[in-house]
């Protein structure tokens, strides 16, 4: 389990290059400065940016196969990115993959292009939209980290799934719990994992 901020860096940093390390070191005081200005993380996470953000996020490529994410691939679609995890955060850790972040809310849509601005992200693009009102397009990765309830979540992202895409959905406590409630044909479609970052949070993850 990864508890600490130095864990958490030491994680990160084995998943990704130099270049990538040093950019989310350049969000994290993005993301700090931003954060005295709207509400984008709990005040309660400022001290834990690395465990509560940035690992958080990075797990999820362990749980997506290497030919999903190869050459040409789809891009990977994060919904509700708000102050950037997961999406911004597997754009900066991959940026040989095209991402694309949808969020609704201006201010919050504003700093993420300021963002991938700044980090000259050229893999990745921000939709400052409301999903619904996105043209779909084909995803290899669907992930979304407390956007929605899984049920809305799959009727609003299903035009953007074909039979390859994989779901990543960080559901902490609740995710166990969430999937149990939902109709077998959907239960048999996702499993839990636990994740690395709090020991009672799971992930849902398309079989
Ligand atoms: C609780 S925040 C989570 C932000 C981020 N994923 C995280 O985990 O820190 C949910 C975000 O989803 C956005 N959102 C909610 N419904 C949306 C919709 N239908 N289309 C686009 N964005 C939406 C909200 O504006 C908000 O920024």
């Amino acid at each position: 389990m990864i508890e600490t901020e130095e864990q958490a860096r030491n994680y990160v940093q084995g998943l990704c290059e130099q270049s990538a390390f040093e950019r989310l070191d350049r969000f994290a005081e993005l993301l700090l400065e931003e954060n005295q200005l709207q509400n984008l993380i709990s005040k309660a996470s400022e001290e834990q940016v690395w465990q509560r953000h940035f690992a958080d996020s990075a797990q999820l490529l362990a749980h997506v196969p290497r030919e999903t994410l190869s050459e040409g691939c789809d891009p990977w679609l994060d919904l509700g990115t708000g102050a950037g995890p997961p999406g911004l955060v597997i754009a900066i850790l991959r940026p040989d993959l095209p991402v694309r972040l949808v969020e609704s809310r201006g201010r919050r849509v504003d700093f993420l292009c300021r963002c991938v601005d700044q980090l000259s992200l050229s893999n990745c693009d921000v939709i400052g939209e409301r999903l619904e009102r996105v043209e779909p397009f084909p995803a290899s990765v669907i992930s979304a980290r407390a956007f929605a309830p899984l049920e809305k979540l799959l009727r609003l992202s299903s035009p953007f799934s074909t039979k390859r895409t994989r779901y990543l959905l960080p559901k902490g406590r609740s995710a166990a719990h969430e999937l149990k409630q939902q109709k077998s044909a959907i239960r048999k479609m996702f499993h839990v994992e636990q994740s690395l970052t709090d020991c009672e949070a799971g992930i849902i993850v398309s079989v």
